[in-house]
């Protein structure tokens, strides 16, 4: 689907922080969304990491759509696990605000292939954390996949380094 589709359903214009959740709760909408977002990731995809919280809605319907195993990178403190089993990144995103994301090291490791996903990017900051604790990992970033992304020079790193699709 074009992007026009989502945005006749989304009631915005915003490029940035809007709420995707409508699109998620029309189950032909939502089965629409899945298959746009995960039609980039390569045939040799292993993973698809989704970064909470919505990326884990999101992320979670590609995995099983794609038959890929399912990776949350999670904001700080809600794994229940020690310092040690953790890899952690701390970014400042589009709210200003410092915040950290976290990967649990047992879930992947040399040889994956992880293809991540999220709902939207306007400074990059969370994706390309939740991409570097893939790679921390000693995992792969497959590509990356987001419903809408914002292109300037606030996320020009970000899609120099990976692959980055965006349906809008
Ligand atoms: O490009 P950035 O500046 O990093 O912003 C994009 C991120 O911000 C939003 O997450 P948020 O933390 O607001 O959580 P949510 O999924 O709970 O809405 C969105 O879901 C992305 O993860």
């Amino acid at each position: 689907m074009e992007y026009s589709y989502y945005h006749r359903r989304l009631n915005t214009d915003a490029v940035g922080r809007y709420d995707v959740t409508p699109l998620f709760a029309d189950p032909g909408v939502f089965d629409n969304l899945v298959t746009d977002v995960g039609r980039p990731a390569p045939g040799d995809c292993t993973h698809v990491a989704g970064v909470e919280a919505l990326g884990l809605v999101l992320g979670a319907a590609v995995a099983r759509d794609l038959g890929c195993g399912f990776v949350p990178v999670r904001k700080g403190g809600k794994f229940p696990l020690r310092d040690e089993d953790l890899h952690r990144r701390q970014l400042t995103d589009y709210s200003g605000r410092t915040k950290t994301l976290e990967l649990a090291r047992e879930l992947v490791g040399e040889g994956d292939r992880v293809f991540v996903v999220d709902d939207w990017i306007e400074t990059g900051a969370q994706m390309w954390a939740a991409a570097h604790l893939v790679e921390d990992a000693g995992a792969s970033v497959a590509g990356v996949s987001v419903l809408r992304a914002h292109r300037d020079e606030r996320t020009r790193d970000l899609f120099e380094r990976y692959d980055v699709s965006s349906i809008g």
